[in-house]
């Protein structure tokens, strides 16, 4: 529902300003007053046949007397925002590393729906590369290695990798450059039954409102809301053992020790959401910048975010007593937003945070009334919960006679249907106090009734991420399945616990190799084999490893992959 707070300075003094009218419309007198002029995405609103269609993304003004831009532009455009929403376009300074996960394009910042005019390398002209959108990132993050096992000596676990929310952070600019995040690995033995040092351990900092998904999937494992939230992503590489861990009654000194276990690694794509305490809504041209511009920049305690024109600005508001919120001014709604039409979509998303909204309704619009009803109905397909956030709604523009001489009729129709509306001038700040005043106030409510959900929240374990690369590094070794190719004669073994043991099997060690025979007995890999029908000299892979199968006589009938002594060594148990 509307504000319950009935509040409407007279609108008198706009009856005298307006004698002054001439003025106020003199374009460079506008120019002049309105520090939010520069932010304004469109300078008219599109005629409604102009989007209804299959209007793409708009150049960054429209002016309605201008013919329709050619329709192969509107196509080139078109399909780099598609392109943009499946992550393919970037042109930017990638790290020089290329993983080895062939995923070279290291760097990628999705969702830029910047409009600057494109030059034919399909690169923006006149929109600098640190002006673009950079609501969205992707990262390579790896835990550190497990350091080496020595005989004699232990080594120490790998770098954990961390994700945590910065307060002072509000974009995620600072991945543009670093891409990269990686644990360190951990020191190999030393010494006598020495640990190594651990590995060190990377925090990733991000801003409140991050979202993070695992490349290329849709569901979002980890949302950092609060500053000081932490969360573990990756856990480190296990250090390898030393041949301490491997004696035996019979083998009193083996010469047998692992390599560390490889840190984990993934790719993450970052979102941020705003999070802004207030929302500016409404259409194109209503005045939100304005808006934004006149009740934040106004006090000295205020600090302004800028980030294009095309971008939410944000603004931290203070009043006098000692209290801030946050305000993001939004790119114009259009008619059709809520089906990806004009700019209004993407950013529509970063409303879903706001506690409450304020919606600026353009009265010089020909029908206030009609432009308030198709906002609301876009806010409501886009989201039915953005709907229903508390809202002021601002009446604007009454230093204008179109404007002011809409107002009572506005007034008197939003009145009947339960909503108090406020009117006010943005260019003349007349009004504008007692609009923000009032979503201060909504926000406040809304806050007291969210403290209880909130204090809960922040005691969330954060760690899932972590606990789920755990459980999977964790799979028991008798954990595999068994592939035949039978064209090549060649069986695979594959299992992620028996790829890990070969990974940390370091094959210099005399004993390695008995040992590797041994653990492949134990858990059933030739039993399954040879139940399968495997022969002699038939490949067996298993992880990295080739081997010829050879049918042995030894230990009635058993089979291994290569004849070894019966010496029954006892082995340390593998976890
Ligand atoms: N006369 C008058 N003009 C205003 C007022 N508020 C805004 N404007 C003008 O309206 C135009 C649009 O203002 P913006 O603040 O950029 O509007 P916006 O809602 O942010 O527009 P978009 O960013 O395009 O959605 C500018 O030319 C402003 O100078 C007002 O109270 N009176
Ligand atoms: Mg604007």
């Amino acid at each position: 529902m509307a504000s319950s707070i009935s509040a409407c300075f007279t609108p008198q003094s706009f009856a005298r300003r307006n004698a002054n009218r001439s003025k106020i419309q003199n374009p460079k007198f506008q120019k002049s007053v309105v520090p939010g002029g520069e932010a304004t995405t469109y300078t008219r609103l599109p005629l409604k046949h102009d989007y209804s269609s299959s209007s793409p993304l708009s150049p960054p003004e429209i002016k309605l007397s201008e013919a329709a831009p050619p329709i192969d532009h509107l196509l080139r455009n078109r399909k780099r925002q598609t392109q943009r929403q499946q992550g393919v376009v970037f042109e930017g300074n990638a790290d020089s590393e290329s993983e080895s996960d062939g995923e070279d394009e290291a760097l990628e910042f999705l969702g830029d729906e910047n409009v600057g005019e494109e030059s034919p390398d399909g690169k923006e002209k006149g929109v600098p590369a640190v002006m673009r959108c950079f609501d969205r990132a992707k990262i390579y993050v790896r835990a550190g290695d497990g350091g080496n096992g020595v005989v004699a000596f232990r080594r120490e676990k790998g770098g954990e990798v961390y994700v945590e929310v910065d307060g002072a952070m509000n974009s995620l600019l600072p991945f543009r450059n670093s891409v990269h995040f990686r644990a360190g690995r951990g020191s190999h033995g030393q010494g006598s039954m020495q640990s190594g040092a651990k590995g060190e351990d990377v925090v990733v900092k991000v801003p409140p409102g991050t979202l993070i998904r695992m490349s290329g999937e849709d569901d979002v494992l980890l949302e950092m809301v609060y500053p000081g939230q932490k969360a573990l992503v990756l856990p480190g590489g296990r250090g390898g053992r030393g041949n301490a861990s491997f004696k035996s009654g019979n083998n009193k000194v083996p010469k047998i020790a692992e390599y560390g276990e490889e840190g984990h690694e993934m790719w993450l794509e970052l979102e941020l959401k705003l999070v802004a305490d207030v929302g500016i809504v409404g259409a194109p041209n209503a005045g939100k910048s304005t808006l934004l511009s006149v009740v934040s920049a106004a006090k000295p305690a205020v600090a302004n975010y800028p980030f294009t024109t095309l971008l939410p600005n944000l603004g931290v508001v203070s009043f006098d007593y000692d209290s801030t919120m946050v305000v993001a001014d939004l790119p114009g709604l259009l008619e059709g937003a809520h089906r990806g039409f004009g700019l209004g979509h993407e950013f529509l998303r970063h409303t879903e945070r706001c506690s409450a909204l304020v919606h600026v309704v353009d009265g010089s619009s020909l029908q206030p009334d009609l432009e308030f009803d198709a906002v609301r109905l876009e806010l409501k397909l886009f989201n039915p919960e953005l709907a229903e956030k508390p809202y002021v709604v601002a009446f604007n523009k009454m230093d204008l006679p179109e404007a002011y001489e809409k107002w009572e009729s506005f007034k008197e129709n939003l009145q009947s249907r339960g909503i108090t509306p406020f009117c006010m001038s943005a260019v003349t700040r007349e009004g504008t106090h007692e609009v923000i005043s009032a979503a201060y106030q909504l926000l406040r409510k809304s806050k007291e009734e969210n403290e209880e959900y909130e204090d809960g929240n922040d005691m969330i374990n954060l760690n899932h991420v972590a606990d789920a690369v755990q459980r999977q590094r964790n799979a028991s070794i008798n954990d595999f399945e068994i592939f035949h190719e039978s064209d090549s004669n060649s069986w695979h073994v594959v299992g992620s616990g028996l790829q890990r043991f070969i990974q940390m099997t370091n094959w210099r060690y005399v004993d390695s190799e008995r040992r590797f025979q041994h653990v492949l007995e134990a858990c059933g890999v030739y039993k399954s084999l040879m139940k399968q029908g495997v022969k002699e000299g038939d490949t067996v892979v298993v992880g990295e490893m080739k081997m010829i199968w050879h049918n042995s006589s030894v230990n009635s009938g058993a089979a291994r992959m290569k004849k070894i002594s019966s010496d029954s060594l006892k082995w340390a148990e593998w976890k």
